[in-house]
Order: C-alpha cells, then sequence, then structure tokens
C-alpha cells in the first residue's frame, strides 16, 4: 500500500528561532523524496515536524487526505513509520522484541503476539537481511546491525508511507543500496533525508534542497544537481556528469579548488570526450 504526501507551509521554531520555512512539496503514491542540504539546514527537524513529533508552528501535512497533526499516534503509526537519527536506544531486548514494537499499532494494551505478527516480524527481518540476528540482545549489536533492526522495525508497521533520516548511516555499501532501495522494493512513498548527493541522485524521484531552513531548489536530481547549487548551497566546486552506468547525475568533489565562482575547473572529465556513455558504446 502507498499513500499521496502533500507537505504544505511547514514552519518550525525551535529555540526561539525558525529552523525550518515555508516548506511545501507534494509525492505522489510510491515516489521517493529527497531531502538535502547542509548541517543544521533543517532536515531532521522538517521529518520529525513530518511525523507529528515536533509541532509546526505553520503548516500541514496530509497523507491521502489525513491531516497528520490530528491524527492520534497509534492510528497514525499505521500509515506512517519513521527511522530517526541515532535513534538506538538503549532497549535491554532482543532484536526479534524490538521489531515486534512495530506491530503494537494494531494491538491493544497487553494484547499477545499472534501468527500474523511472528510472519511480519520474520519478513521485516529478511527484507533487512538480519534474520540472524533475531535472539541477539539489541544493545550488543553494532551501529549498522542496530540501523538495520529499526529500520526492520519501520517495515514491521506495514506503513503506507516512510521517512527515514539519514538511513544510510552505520550501513556498509551494500547494505546502503539495500535500504535505499527498500520504499521501492515495499512499495510505499518515501521522504528520505540524506547527505549522500550520490546516492540521492539514483535513488530519489524528486529533491528538495534545504539551506537555512529554506527550500532553495526542487525537482527532480538532473534538474537540481549542478555546479551552482553545489557552489551556492555547500560552497564547494564540484562537477556534474551523467553517471557512466545509470546516466544519473553523479557529484565529483574537487576539494582543492574554492568554490567562488561554482565552475569546476577545466581537467574535470568530460562524458563523450573521456569516457563513452553507455547509450553511445558500440
Ligand atoms: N531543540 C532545539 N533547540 C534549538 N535549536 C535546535 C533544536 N534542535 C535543532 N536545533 C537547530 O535547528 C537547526 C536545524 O537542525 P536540524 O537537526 O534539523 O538540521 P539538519 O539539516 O538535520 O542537520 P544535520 O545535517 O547536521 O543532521 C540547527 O541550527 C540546530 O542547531
Amino acid at each position: 500500500m502507498t499513500a499521496r504526501v502533500e507537505v504544505s507551509g511547514i514552519g518550525v521554531e525551535l529555540g526561539g528561532r525558525r529552523v525550518v520555512d515555508d516548506v511545501s512539496f507534494a509525492a505522489k503514491p510510491g515516489e521517493v523524496i529527497g531531502i538535502v542540504g547542509p548541517n543544521g539546514s533543517g532536515k531532521s527537524t522538517l521529518l520529525r515536524a513530518m511525523i507529528g513529533i515536533l509541532t509546526p508552528a505553520a503548516g500541514s501535512v496530509h497523507i491521502d487526505g489525513l491531516d497528520v497533526a490530528k491524527t492520534k499516534a497509534r492510528d497514525r503509526a499505521r500509515v506512517l513509520a519513521a527511522v530517526l537519527q541515532d535513534a538506538t536506544g538503549d532497549f535491554d531486548l532482543t532484536v526479534q522484541d524490538v521489531v515486534m514494537m512495530g506491530r503494537a499499532c494494531y494491538k491493544k494494551a497487553f494484547e499477545r503476539d499472534d501468527d500474523r505478527d511472528r510472519t511480519v516480524v520474520a519478513d521485516a527481518l529478511r527484507a533487512v537481511g538480519a534474520v540472524d540476528l533475531r535472539d541477539r540482545r539489541f544493545a550488543f549489536l553494532s551501529g549498522g546491525e542496530r540501523q538495520r533492526v529499526l529500520i526492520a522495525r519501520a517495515i514491521a508497521q506495514q506503513p503506507r508511507v516512510l521517512v527515514m533520516d539519514e538511513p544510510t548511516n552505520h550501513l556498509d555499501l551494500r547494505h546502503q543500496f539495500d535500504a535505499l532501495a527498500l520504499p521501492r522494493k515495499l512499495g510505499v512513498t518515501a521522504v528520505i533525508a540524506l547527505h549522500d548527493l550520490n546516492l540521492a541522485a539514483h535513488y530519489c524521484d524528486q529533491l528538495l534542497v534545504l539551506h537555512h531552513g529554506r527550500q532553495v531548489r526542487s525537482g527532480t536530481p538532473e534538474e537540481v544537481l549542478n555546479s551552482e547549487t553545489l557552489a551556492e548551497v555547500y560552497g564547494v566546486a564540484a562537477a556534474v556528469t551523467p553517471h557512466p552506468v545509470t546516466g544519473r547525475p553523479h557529484i565529483t568533489l574537487d576539494p582543492t579548488h574554492q568554490a567562488e565562482t561554482g565552475q569546476p575547473p577545466r581537467s574535470w572529465p568530460v562524458p563523450g570526450r573521456d569516457y563513452l556513455m553507455e547509450k553511445e558504446s558500440p
């Protein structure tokens, strides 16, 4: 199951300061939206406001017409699941117990787990490659193992919308790919905050660039990712060329070059001149 997400004019104040200001976007059912931007630009705050754990000073979030702010936590959890940054917790629980917490929104207080819950939990563990961790104590897992278990807990909620804040944190390369491919595999709509722009370009349909709490660019990765944006928003020099295999925008950073002009140095590889694009190959 998937859903349409509409974020309208969200503004959040923290410590007397507006840290997210007038952010709006819409995700069609099944779309993956990437939220990118420098440290402190408001990505996590926006996601927290979206899932209802921060009360926005302005704006609204609707999922298939349902107003998130006016929905009870239990009902919200059946529609929307979140994996937040470093929400590792110190649960003295097994991995199976932690993932089973994702089923709480479907049960009354003290209701026992049934076969359906156990099947959903087993499937969720399989989806993140963590079946062999099932009986381990959550508190003693590595950072990447914990992250995968928390993703499994979100999957066990069987949401229509998945919100993830830096889901690739602590994950090795293979598991980064798996985590970002998950929304499409599950068929859910996703809103994902990401620092890695190359991964964002590959896995997201639309990108929203935040800078000082404001959305300064939005559109497809092709529309948004260019040398000018990277210079203006991140203050770095970078060449953006089509990825030699996928054709998606690929960013090559130049750590030695100051981003005063936003223009890449002349020595950057040029597609077609320095390497062949796949479609040009014989
Ligand atoms: N509880 C709070 N009180 C006051 N200011 C806060 C609070 N939480 C966050 N902020 C500030 O809000 C701004 C946005 O923070 P946020 O965590 O949303 O940024 P971010 O884009 O997710 O950053 P990062 O890439 O570093 O994770 C920052 O300047 C941060 O210091």
